[in-house]
């Protein structure tokens, strides 16, 4: 579905360039529902806006469902956002209008006309469980009800691709939780390719994948075990938390140049705290890094 390729994206004000994204590399396959983490700055939202065509990359390669991002014209464009991809911002305020009701709102983006556009948003309110509060003006539904009628208006146009920037930014994490889970449902069941954008690691044991960003470029990735995924509903505690080492194992990314970024909270450890080289050795089919004996040096 995805296929990024040294992609680079560079933001020019009147005296300033900013490179936002430096060559990040990520592919994501038909009906992944994966997570992209980083922190503030390391270019999670510009990635976004490059895959839901609201913005171009400045160089590199990125195909989103076949599509060339990079030569697609205006026109293309203009089409692919309308029917390819669907969105969800953290601010409600972006997708919905308060005085509308529930239904009018999910109505608006319908490219249909009369009874069927009636009939598909009573649809996608069911697919998101809303049926019960269609007649309700937005500013009477609650934080995660508002969110799940964006979600219901991000699939009125039956995207092949979901982007979610910071879903449950505003939630609470009862709320976000339940978010999630439509999220997984609607991955499940239709089949929907679902990238989220997020600041919190905690999501991660409720995607199969979690991408980590860094200065503008792939990191580290998290992926779900098989045996986790089937045994999912068994290692919750009794509140629902899991804890991340047991679902997901951490790879971290080599680019082509045979560069490796060891995840900072490795690196924070009093161990290997303000070394800036580590102890590379070859044991048994393993690399070990470790720290350097000699007494901290080397700048
Ligand atoms: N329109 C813009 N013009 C200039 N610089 C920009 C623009 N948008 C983003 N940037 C810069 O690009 C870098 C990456 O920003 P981006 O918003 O993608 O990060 P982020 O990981 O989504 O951060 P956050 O989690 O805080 O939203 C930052 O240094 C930011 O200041």
């Amino acid at each position: 579905m995805i296929h990024c390729d040294g992609l680079v994206k560079i933001y020019k004000t009147a005296d300033l360039e900013v490179v936002a994204l430096q060559g990040l590399d990520l592919r994501v396959e038909d009906g992944e529902l994966m997570a992209i983490i980083g922190s503030s700055g390391s270019g999670k939202s510009t990635l976004l806006n490059m895959l839901g065509g609201l913005d171009r990359p400045s160089a590199g390669k990125l195909f989103v469902d076949g599509k060339d991002m990079l030569t697609m014209s205006e026109r293309q464009l203009i089409r692919y956002k309308r029917e390819s991809v669907g969105f969800v911002w953290q601010n409600n305020a972006r997708n919905l209008i308060p005085y509308l009701t529930a239904q009018e709102n999910v109505e608006l983006p319908v490219l249909l006309k009369g009874r069927r556009k009636k009939e598909r948003a009573l649809e996608l309110l069911d697919a998101v469980g809303l049926q019960h509060r269609r007649h309700n003006r937005l500013s009477e539904l609650s934080g995660g009800e508002q969110q799940r009628v964006a979600i219901a208006i991000a699939l009125a146009n039956q995207p092949r691709l979901l982007l979610a920037d910071e879903p449950t930014g505003s939630l609470d994490s009862k709320t976000a939780s339940q978010v999630l889970d439509l999220f997984r449902r609607l991955n499940r069941e239709m089949g929907l390719t679902i990238v989220i954008v997020t600041h919190d690691p905690q999501l991660a044991r409720k995607v199969d994948r979690v991408v980590s960003i860094r200065d503008g470029r792939t990191s580290s990735e998290m992926i779900r075990t098989q045996a986790d995924i089937e045994e999912e509903d068994n290692i919750a505690d009794v509140y629902g938390h899991v804890e991340q080492a047991e679902t997901h194992v951490e790879y971290a990314v080599i680019d082509k140049a045979g560069r490796l970024q060891i995840p900072a909270a490795y690196l924070d450890n009093e161990a290997f705290k303000d070394h800036t080289r580590v102890k590379v050795e070859w044991e048994d089919g393993r690399i070990i890094l470790s720290p350097p004996e000699t007494a901290k040096i080397e700048r």
